[in-house]
């Protein structure tokens, strides 16, 4: 089966230096692929570079097997995204904020808005306005808007971040529910490997802007949990063996 994504070397450097390097992998339909590593490990750079909100200094992202930055629309056309802002309009309520999203899919069925509302579980207040939602509401409002077009894959920075216990586990069951009925591929980053280990299929170990290992989570986690072939891992890659974890 052909990847949906495919990312080749892709590599950046900020001003400061800092970036990432030579970042390779693949997402499948209906793989829950994520992105693990500590704060400023280099997620939100790999994921910006994928959806077209930085520019990367070398390597392709290649997408429905269209070169992203030679067909960026056709591209993207099948993906949706939240990276950097889950932001909402305000004085507008949820369901407005749905209902101004739909104009760039003028294709989409009428109950579409009141579908992606069930699956976040928003339906009861579709009518307040969105200034009064808390974060995790508003996060669930912007997956809600990512859904809309269906898309084939869907990327995520740090989902869960703001999101209560419930939220989390809600947000967990839709992502598996999508990927699991509909084929939905997922793309997620996250510093905490027990949700990542709980939802996704295959996880990047990231350290220092760098992969330090990829595959899928049950190679992952062998005979030993995910942490500590993680922790393993990084001692690998400051050159201190991998043993004795
Ligand atoms: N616009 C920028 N200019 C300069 N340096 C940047 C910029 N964005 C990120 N960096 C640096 O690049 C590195 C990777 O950052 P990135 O935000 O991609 O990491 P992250 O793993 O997503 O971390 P976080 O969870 O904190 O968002 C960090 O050292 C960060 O300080």
């Amino acid at each position: 089966m052909e990847p949906i994504l495919q990312v080749r070397q892709l590599s950046k450097r900020y001003r400061n230096g800092r970036g990432v390097r030579n970042i390779s992998f693949e997402v499948r339909r209906g793989d829950v692929y994520g992105l693990f590593g500590p704060n400023g490990s280099g997620k939100t750079t790999v994921l910006k570079m994928i959806s077209g909100l930085c520019k990367a200094d070398s390597g392709s992202v290649s997408l429905f097997g269209h070169d992203a930055a030679e067909q960026f629309e056709p591209a993207m056309s099948r993906v949706g995204c939240i990276v950097e802002t889950a932001d909402a309009y305000d004085y507008m309520s949820g369901y407005d904020n749905l209902k101004l999203a739909a104009r760039l899919y003028p294709e989409l069925p009428k109950t579409r808005i009141d579908e992606v509302l069930e699956w976040v579980r928003l339906t009861p207040y579709k009518r307040e306005k969105a200034g009064g939602y808390s974060l995790g509401m508003k996060q669930r409002l912007a997956l809600a808007a990512a859904l809309l077009n269906e898309p084939e894959l869907v990327i995520l920075d740090e989902p869960s971040n703001g999101l209560d216990i419930e939220g989390a586990v809600e947000l967990r069951e839709l992502i598996l529910r999508l990927s699991a009925q509909n084929g939905t591929a997922f793309l997620i980053s996250s510093h905490q490997l027990d949700e990542m280990e709980r939802v996704c299929s295959r996880i990047g170990f990231m350290y220092g802007g760098a992969f330090i290992r990829e595959g899928g989570i049950g190679e992952l986690t062998g005979e030993e949990s995910l942490e500590r072939t993680y922790l393993s891992e990084i001692r690998k890659a400051r050159g201190e063996g991998g043993a004795d974890v």
